[in-house]
């Protein structure tokens, strides 16, 4: 496992899969916006066909964080239910997070992604790191790509932070702006954590404790508009290596789309709401009982999307297993041989995302 000198800040930070670097997606888009290349055409079962509505976005289960922080053992069993039978929930209300801190994130990012190339590209992320403005999980000249652009910055721990990476200028998207945002939202994955620890039959703190060190990172999504919505994907289907991951999208365009009981389903955006979804540590943890969600995102034709996902995952050397107590009658025995995280995160960044291989392959350990 391979750490990198970081000239900005003189600290010693992880380093990731290498990534090929590959055309900037909004830029295709501007000077063609009439054609797709080859390279971003899905084949044709993993297209985003028309949805036949046999889920609603309004079955996804609505958790309320500041109940559930009082430990109202309703939505104790509500979240028990969710991360069961969906690894997926929205939060709509009392999630904490300032209404003003989602909608100036919202407003720098989109400042952001609107400076010239040339500008953006001061950031842009290098082919051995995960970091920057750019494209990671790009393993093979063939591979087919995605129609988007992302923003990728470690925040916590700060010396995982690579500065140089963090953009100087709008002056909205500052150092400030994504520590605020990035405290609240912490706080929301912290009172999430100590309720699965409880669900999971342990003391509220355990979970967190067991990350040794919880690492943040987050990801701005950029999905041009896209003339042929119909052949491409925006981020193609993929679970979380994450413990947790929250999600903040437009209020007012749909792209999020995740498989519940084989069938994708749309997630119509709750104007302020969080979405939360279950990684691939939980479902480890807790022996498959809690699912890593499968999901993904699809483009529009007239409008551009941003989405921001933080990811919370353990540090680096936590070696990840199923947890003795959740051994249950229907899952007698540990499901997934233990890893190290680190290990887990680097093996799923080698590979193209592919909906749930990385989980399935570390049933036998060959991740
Ligand atoms: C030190 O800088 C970083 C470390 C890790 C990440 C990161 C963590 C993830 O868990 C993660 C992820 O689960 C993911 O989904 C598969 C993803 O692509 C959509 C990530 O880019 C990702 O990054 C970031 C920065
Ligand atoms: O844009 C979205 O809604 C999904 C983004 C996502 O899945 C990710 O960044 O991991
Ligand atoms: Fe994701």
């Amino acid at each position: 496992m391979g750490s990198n000198y970081d000239d900005t800040t003189g600290d010693y930070v992880p380093t990731y899969a290498l990534s090929i670097p590959v055309p900037n997606v909004q830029e295709l888009a501007r000077n063609d916006p009439l054609q797709v290349p080859d390279r971003y055409v899905q084949k044709q079962e993993d297209r985003p066909q028309e949805i036949d509505f046999c889920y609603l976005s309004s079955d996804i289960p609505v958790i309320d964080l500041s109940l559930l922080s009082n430990g109202d053992e309703e939505q104790l069993k509500k979240l028990d239910k969710a991360c069961k039978e969906w690894g997926f929930f929205q939060q709509v209300v009392n999630h904490g997070v300032d209404k003003e801190v989602l909608c100036s994130m919202k407003g720098a990012a989109s400042e952001f992604f609107e400076l010239p190339l040339q500008e953006k590209n001061k950031y842009s992320m290098p082919s051995d790191d995960i970091q920057g403005y750019g494209h990671a999980y790009v393993v093979s000249e063939e591979q087919l790509l995605d129609w988007s652009d992302a923003l990728i910055l470690a925040v916590y721990p700060s010396q995982y932070r690579k500065l140089k990476f963090w953009p100087k200028s709008p002056k909205g998207l500052s150092k400030g702006m994504i520590e605020e945002y990035s405290n609240g939202v912490k706080k929301v994955a912290e009172e999430l954590l100590r309720s699965l620890s409880s669900i999971m039959g342990m003391e509220k703190d355990r979970l967190l404790e067991m990350h040794k060190q919880l690492v943040q990172a987050m990801r701005i999504n950029y999905y041009p508009a896209c003339c042929r919505p119909d052949q491409v994907l925006g981020i193609s289907a993929h679970s979380d290596t994450s413990t947790l991951t929250i999600l903040m999208q437009e209020n007012d365009i749909t792209g999020l789309q995740i498989k519940h009981n084989g069938e994708w389903v749309a997630v119509r955006p709750i104007p302020d709401a969080l979405v939360v979804n279950v990684g691939d540590v939980i479902e480890f943890w807790s022996n498959g009982e809690y699912k890593s969600i499968e999901h993904r995102a699809v483009t529009n034709k007239s409008k551009a999307r941003i989405s921001y996902a933080t990811f919370f995952f353990p540090h680096d050397d936590v070696e990840i297993e199923p947890l003795d107590h959740m051994e249950s009658s229907t899952s007698p025995h540990k499901m997934y041989k233990r890893v190290k995280y680190g290990d887990h995160l680097r093996s799923s960044m080698k590979r193209r995302m592919e909906g749930k291989a990385h989980t399935e392959m570390a049933k036998t350990g060959k991740t």
